[in-house]
């Protein structure tokens, strides 16, 4: 499908226009730390989802629902924590019009100045020589949630007609593996989401740093706990060491066996399951644009793993990892306590490309795991367990979604983007895409190097204003279709 270039300007220029007043609206939603791994700080995600609403009513959304999901299922510290609610909302209800159901997420990643930000990661700090917005949430997934906002707002202001009906589906637990939302798409599929025509997301981000991208694949992410219980409390290493045996020597002894320094997975039986790479496939990373200088320039070193584009390509998007993430309940502060840990539990995750297969991943993650537990002849108690899940996604980018936003990236961009996967995870993607028998567009807003999940997480204020162009641009293109 090919389209006739749209006139769009009059739209993108209101965009400009508006900046002041979104780069404020961003800066409102990121000052609510809606972490939702953080039990203690589940009152402010339910904060972020208040927020939303009142932003949707204002803006003349309507059939607005805040969707209860009930209790957190376990493993959780608080038997009776509700999780937060799914947000829904429309705005236009023409049958003449087509459907597009966006979907985006309000919770973040936690984070703490001590974890090394340069600024209060929930006080938006504009750098206004570089025009960069620093904060958690600027990237993922605030901006792009707020820029579908802004977008509606643009369209109010001209008093233009929004060329589709659209649906707004927001959750506040994807960084906590989308808990309840699965249940709630099959239920709605037939009701509020009934008339969807297609999904798009905007949670990912472009490979590099210069060239937009269309996303037609994701990893999926299984995370696991090890719990190790050994004494009754936590001992003097005076008294007891030497005497007592370890939780922590335990555990590390068995993470150490995960994956080795070269990112070899040790557990065996998961290489079986992966799909063979064709000549077909392989050819197909020639084309893309990346190199191994935007990588360390992404992660702020020289550590890469694969000398060429190819093989990093290939390891981000094609074959599995697995990552150590860290131990709670060991000493970690600053200084030096003689501390022997009572109880450690030591995350993993690992994540899944084509073919495996997610049930039997679990399977050999818990033999390998009891095997090495056996094999350390221990008197502590080991425990693994799955504490989520969610599946990986690779789609076709051959259809009217994926060419109505490569048409709005050119318009905005003047670039041809790459249509690239990726190595991280949106769980509910194929979830969408199952239920709803629609076709998903993943189409990103920030840059490569925007440090999701990390520290000093950003969104160059470029990302963010062309972002709702290229957001506003597709709806318009994929009406036409
Ligand atoms: N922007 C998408 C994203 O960051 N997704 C998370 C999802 C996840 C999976 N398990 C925990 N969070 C990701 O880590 O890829
Ligand atoms: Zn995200
Ligand atoms: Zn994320």
């Amino acid at each position: 499908m090919s389209y006739d270039k749209l006139p769009l300007e009059p739209l993108f220029k209101k965009i400009d226009e508006l900046k002041p007043k979104f780069i404020e609206r961003l800066r409102k939603a990121i000052a609510i730390p809606s972490v939702s791994s953080d039990e203690t700080l589940r009152p402010r995600v339910v904060d972020m989802a208040n927020f939303l609403k009142n932003e949707l009513t204002t803006l003349g959304f309507h059939d607005i629902q805040m969707k209860d999901l009930g209790i957190q299922p376990p493993p959780v510290a608080d038997p009776n924590l509700k999780l937060p609610p799914i947000v829904l909302g429309r705005f236009g209800n023409d049958a003449s019009k087509k459907t597009v159901l966006v979907y985006g997420h309000y919770d973040v990643q936690p984070a703490l100045k001590e974890d090394g930000w340069a600024t209060d990661p929930f006080d938006m700090y504009h750098d206004e020589a570089k025009d960069i917005l620093f904060g958690r949430g600027t990237t993922d997934d605030k901006g792009p949630v707020i820029g579908w906002l802004n977008v509606i707002e643009a369209h109010n202001e001209l008093k233009w007609e929004l060329p589709v009906n659209l649906v707004v589906c927001f959750e506040g637990m994807e960084e906590s593996g989308s808990l309840g939302l699965e249940g709630l798409i099959a239920k709605e599929a037939k009701q509020y989401f009934s008339k969807v025509d297609t999904v798009c997301i905007s949670d990912n981000y472009w490979l590099g740093t210069s060239k937009p991208v269309l996303t037609y694949g994701l990893r999926g992410c299984n995370y696991y706990q090890i719990i190790v219980n050994g004494p009754g409390a936590d001992l003097h290493s005076g008294i007891f060491g030497g005497i007592v045996a370890e939780p922590m020597t335990d555990l590390i002894k068995v993470m150490s066996q995960l994956v080795d320094s070269t990112g070899k997975i040790l557990i065996p039986g998961i290489d079986d399951m992966i799909a063979p790479l064709t000549d077909k496939e392989d050819a197909l990373y020639d084309d893309i644009d990346f190199s191994v200088e935007e990588l360390n320039a992404a992660s702020g070193s020289k550590t890469s793993l694969h000398d060429n584009k190819k093989d990093i390509l290939k390891h981000r998007w094609r074959y599995p990892s697995l990552s150590l993430h860290g131990i709670e309940g060991g000493f970690s502060g600053a200084g030096a306590k003689t501390v022997i840990p009572a109880k450690v539990i030591g995350k993993f995750s690992i994540r899944t490309v084509p073919d495996i297969d997610s049930a039997k991943l679990d399977q050999l993650v818990f033999d390998h795991v009891n095997k090495l537990n056996a094999q350390l002849n221990s008197p502590n108690t080991l425990k693994v367990e799955l504490i989520h899940d969610g599946n990986y996604w690779v789609s076709n980018p051959f259809n009217e979604a994926f060419t109505a936003a490569a048409k709005a990236t050119e318009d905005v961009w003047n670039i041809k983007p790459d249509f690239t996967r990726e190595g991280g995870s949106i769980p509910i993607t194929i979830t969408f895409e199952k239920e709803l028998g629609t076709d998903v567009l993943l189409l990103p807003m920030g840059r490569g190097d925007d440090g999701a999940h990390s520290i000093n997480e950003k969104l160059n204020l470029s990302n963010y204003i062309n972002g709702c162009k290229t957001l506003g641009g597709y709806l318009h293109y994929y009406g036409k279709s």
